[in-house]
């Protein structure tokens, strides 16, 4: 058995099979191991923190800052630790069933993906953040994450496929 979109076929230069990816095109001469360009589909609730790697967001903009000057994108500000509760109070409510992660994360992710529920659609291996990935593709199918922290901030990752 081969992963999705592998397919064997035969050198005749060579006189030997050899393995081809109909989808990227690539051939190889030895087996693809089954998982390796495994996709996956999740959402996430993103909350930055100041030490972020973009600390700004579609809400920091919004949030009417009276005597501020009102800055292009407004800076985050709280610390990540500030983001860690404020995630885990998040997570307690989904995890309730009070709300979902895809409507939490309509009003309170820091993510662009907030206006998609926190879709991000499907990835592969090698697309996001290391930490993001091996902890998205850990989870069971419909199975939410424990906090995951990357660059971007502090997540909650919920898998939808
Ligand atoms: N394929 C899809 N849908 N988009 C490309 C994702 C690129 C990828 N992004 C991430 O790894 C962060 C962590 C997990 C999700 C994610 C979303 C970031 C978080 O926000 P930011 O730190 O960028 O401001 N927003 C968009 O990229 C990366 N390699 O940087």
């Amino acid at each position: 058995e081969l992963p999705q979109n592998w397919e064997v076929r035969h050198s005749r230069t060579y006189s030997k099979d050899y393995y081809f990816n109909t989808l990227t095109k690539e051939s190889r001469w030895d087996p693809p191991p089954m998982g390796e360009n495994e996709r996956i589909r999740a959402s996430h609730l993103l909350i930055k923190h100041k030490d972020s790697r973009r600390p700004s967001s579609w809400k920091e903009m919004l949030t009417p800052h009276l005597f501020s000057l009102s800055l292009p994108q407004e800076k985050i500000l709280r610390t990540k630790e500030e983001a860690l509760e404020i995630l885990k109070r998040h997570q307690k409510r989904i995890e309730t069933g009070e709300t979902t992660l895809s409507a939490a994360a309509t009003t309170e992710s820091d993510c662009s993906s907030a206006r998609r529920g926190g879709d991000l659609g499907h990835f592969e291996r090698g697309q996001m953040q290391k930490p993001f990935e091996d902890a998205a593709f850990a989870l069971e199918v419909g199975q939410l994450s424990e906090p995951v922290f990357t660059d971007s901030g502090v997540h909650l990752i919920l898998r939808t496929a």
